[in-house]
């Protein structure tokens, strides 16, 4: 209740203030859909403001209110928090499970850092860029999501409105609560279709040549639900499959079983869950446009999608919607654009909430982002306005990224200007083994922050006092400097795990390892044997240490050579 006819004589509680922002917010939640997308909307009410006045010593950043217009694409998330009702807000808001890689995909960028140039003339700041020769407002696009009427009644019609308004693409998603056709007639909005394959493939089909036919430029094959991922939020929910306008008649949203999440046993029964690599040349004699894969976190299948023909690569976890702990998708970025070697455009979605993070995507070799949630979060808020707010705030932050950052326009974005703490959030150092620049090379590509020299550093001394361990410093230093050459590294952030191939030749080393150290064997098979397990176990060692899934298992053989 707000308590209007406090006086200053009479100051409120904290808490009863907290309370009474709070039922204001839920009355004008409420209202919200209800009201024009005025920019005014969220001005503070006189009520609310003489409380906060009454009590001016009371910390307003421990309220969840925002005084006037949001000031960042994350203040959106509370505004749509309050405008939903819970079931949807939690379908919108939440990852699988325990949200490790939820929380992952934002931190992740939270890791790095800027290496800014100076003394660039930034007078000039041009962030347009191009996607499969689209010319776009900025590389930030709209990513798919379902069912954008449980956000807003103007659904999807809006969000492409908006994504018209800003100059860029929108992609969307086969559960679109508006029709393909409705979607397309309603601006010009440069749009690409999002393809779920049902069982029934005749669907598919009909979809990608309604999406052609109505001026779609791509489709953009979603490869990471053969199943829907454990959303327990929405299992508690029972989160509904409401109307989805785009595939009414075509597939059946009826679902027998009403325990848990219902979407999910409707995804269960409806995608095709067999679907695999041979199934894009299918695709591809469906349609003329050009196939990009979504939901690509590894080298190998990037690699894999260059061979079958790809057009385009979204690095995508889903949003953290999927297999909980996959990584973040900006740790795995590199790793991909590495592996595609230029050959198709790498995209990037998860966890983009900041101009800072688009330009870190594209530091690490990204074309453009995809924006998933906070679109949502802006429709729900306020509507097409809210959607276009999302976008204008990033592409500020992002021009102002560039010109603190000394790079005028996107081309001048370099992997030299972001700092990639890869792996852990402490250093990792290795010894054991090292002889080589080669080594040095290797080890840093498994992690390492660095290595350590123990035996030539004595027999250096030894045969030749400090100029002996000097020399042999600057031979391995002389040896790195070639391999970093060849390897196509000009410095150590770029050495990545993707430089090496690392392959375990003999598995049941690992079990020699234990048994060296515990048997009572000749001494002299006993080192030749410690020789061979040096290098094929160290290297894999450092790698457990970093990933951490073999630490306990295998013990370290002393290196006697
Ligand atoms: C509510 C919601 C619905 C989604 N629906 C789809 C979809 O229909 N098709 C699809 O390929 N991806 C879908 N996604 C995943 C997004 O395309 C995108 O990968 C993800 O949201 C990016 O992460 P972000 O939300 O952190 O920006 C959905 C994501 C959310 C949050
Ligand atoms: C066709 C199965 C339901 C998909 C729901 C939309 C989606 O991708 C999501 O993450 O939610």
């Amino acid at each position: 209740m707000v308590q209007s006819s406090n006086s200053t004589s009479q100051p409120l509680k904290p808490r009863i203030l907290h309370q009474a922002i709070q039922d204001w917010q839920v009355r004008e939640a409420s209202s919200r859909t209800l009201l024009t997308n005025s920019p005014t909307q969220y001005a503070f009410p006189s009520v609310a403001l003489q409380i906060v006045k009454t009590l001016g010593t009371f910390n307003l950043s421990s309220c969840r209110i925002m005084e006037g217009e949001p000031v960042n694409v994350n203040e959106f998330q509370e505004l749509a928090r309050q405008a939903l009702p819970k079931m949807y807000y939690d379908y919108y808001s939440g990852g699988a499970e325990d949200q490790y890689t939820l929380k992952e995909n934002v931190e992740a960028f939270r890791r790095i850092t800027f290496r800014p140039r100076i003394l660039v003339d930034v007078s000039r700041i041009n962030f347009s860029t191009t996607v499969l020769g689209y010319k776009i407002s900025a590389p930030i696009m709209v990513a798919p999501s379902a069912m954008h009427k449980l956000a807003h009644p103007e659904g999807e019609i809006a969000t492409a409105r908006a994504a018209a308004a800003s100059n860029t693409i929108m992609v969307l998603s086969t559960m679109s609560s508006c029709t393909i056709e409705e979607v397309a007639s309603s601006c010009n909005a440069i749009r690409f279709f999002q393809l779920y394959v049902y069982k029934n493939r005749d669907v598919a089909a009909q979809l990608v040549q309604r999406a052609e036919r109505n001026g779609y430029k791509a489709i953009v094959l979603t490869v990471d639900v053969p199943r829907l991922g454990r959303r327990e939020a929405d299992i508690k929910n029972k989160m509904i499959v409401p109307p989805v306008k785009n595939i009414e008649g075509l597939v059946s949203t009826e679902v027998d079983n009403d325990e848990g999440s219902i979407l999910e046993g409707f995804a269960k029964g409806a995608l095709d869950d067999s679907l695999c690599w041979r199934d894009i040349g299918w695709l591809r004699s469906t349609t003329n446009l050009p196939i990009l894969i979504k939901g690509v976190l590894t080298r190998e299948d990037a690699i894999k999608a260059t061979e079958v023909g790809v057009a385009g690569i979204v690095v995508s976890n889903h949003g953290a919607r999927q297999l909980d702990y996959t990584p973040a998708t900006i740790t795995v970025l590199e790793e991909v654009v590495h592996a595609v070697g230029g050959k198709v455009p790498v995209f990037l979605d998860g966890g983009v909430r900041r101009g800072t993070d688009v330009f870190k995507a594209l530091a690490l070799g990204a074309q453009a982002v995809l924006i998933g949630r906070p679109v949502v979060y802006g429709l729900a808020a306020k509507g097409e306005y809210g959607v276009r707010k999302v976008i204008q705030m990033l592409k500020d932050e992002l021009e102002l990224t560039m010109a603190l950052s000394g790079c005028p326009s996107v081309k001048d974005i370099t992997r030299s200007h972001v700092v990639h703490a890869i792996g852990g959030k402490v250093p990792v150092f290795l010894d054991g083994g090292v002889r080589r620049g080669t080594d040095v090379f290797k080890a840093l590509a498994l992690g390492a922050q660095a290595v350590l020299i123990g035996r030539p550093a004595i027999y250096g001394l030894a045969a030749k006092g400090e100029y002996g361990v000097r020399k042999v410093i600057q031979m391995l230093k002389d040896e790195f400097e070639l391999t970093m050459a060849l390897s196509g590294c000009p410095s150590v952030k770029y050495i990545t795990r993707s430089h090496i191939d690392f392959v375990i030749r003999d598995p049941s080393c690992i079990l020699l390892t234990h048994w060296i150290v515990t048997m009572p064997i000749d001494s002299v098979i006993k080192d030749l044997l410690r020789v061979l397990l040096t290098h094929q176990i160290v290297p894999m060692l450092i790698d457990s240490v970093i990933r951490d899934p073999l630490r306990d298992v295998m013990h370290p053989p002393n290196p006697s050579v």
